[in-house]
């Protein structure tokens, strides 16, 4: 993770939005939670609302974003993501191609690309300009089971491509750990962070991972010792 290609991007937990898990009175309230416990990045992923109900959610997440200093990302949308002054947009291999969102949104912006458990389609997506490559899923999901599996050994792999590695998919507290070690930059959390009764302190506990583990954390703490 270089900086200068980061667009503001830091390791930590990236919190992702779900319509079924969240329902619309406790979407601003749990994101802020998050925000609160520490989460750097937030994904706004809602299939299923009306347009309407979609902008004016992104607006608000975007006010909460901004307050706390983290990123939003508009799953699928690039005009949304324009729309509100979202930080960027996520796609996936079957969503809008990169080089349109860029047009859209500009050389600032964060696109971000899903690339499974596959090197060559994280090498495409770093050519074609991506800012960060996600991958999974790693584990049993219950928010997109059929998600194809990925293998923890691609999270290394791609640190080659020295852009923000991000890790997606069942990752819950118990396998966090492994995801960060392995060498993702940011965990993408929908069930293991939202399915919690106190998402506050699940994102502390989340964040506090990448104070053990991720490798500039590590290293400005065991410089300052
Ligand atoms: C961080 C992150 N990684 C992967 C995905 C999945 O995107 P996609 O493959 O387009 O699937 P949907 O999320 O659109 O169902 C993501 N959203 N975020
Ligand atoms: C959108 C997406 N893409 C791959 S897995 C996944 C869902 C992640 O949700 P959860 O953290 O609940 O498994
Ligand atoms: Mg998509």
């Amino acid at each position: 993770m270089t900086a200068p290609a980061c667009k503001g991007i830091r390791p930590g937990l990236y919190a992702i939005t779900d319509s079924a898990l969240m329902p619309d009175s406790r979407l601003i309230r749990d994101v802020e939670a998050a925000l609160t416990g520490g989460a750097v990045m937030v994904q706004y992923r809602d299939k299923n609302s009306p347009p309407s109900d979609r902008l004016s959610q992104a607006r608000s997440l975007q006010a909460a974003c901004r307050n706390a200093g983290a990123l939003l990302i508009i799953n699928d949308d690039p005009e949304l993501a324009l729309r509100v002054g979202a930080a960027g947009v996520h796609l996936g291999q079957g969503d809008r191609p990169l080089h349109e969102a860029r047009q859209l949104l500009g050389d600032d912006a964060i696109v971000g690309i899903t690339c499974h458990g596959d090197l060559e389609l994280a090498r495409t997506a770093d050519q074609a300009g991506a800012d960060y490559l996600a991958f999974g899923r790693f584990f049993v999901s219950g928010t997109k089971p059929t998600a194809p599996p990925a293998d923890p050994a691609v999270l290394g792999r791609a640190r080659q491509f020295g852009k923000p590695v991000t890790a997606i998919g069942g990752i819950t507290l118990d396998n966090a750990a492994q995801m960060i070690c392995a060498g993702a930059d940011l965990l993408a959390v929908v069930g293991g962070l939202f399915g919690s009764d106190d998402t506050e302190q699940r994102a502390r506990e989340f964040a506090n991972l990448f104070s053990r583990h991720h490798p500039l954390f590590h290293l400005s703490s065991v410089r300052e010792s």
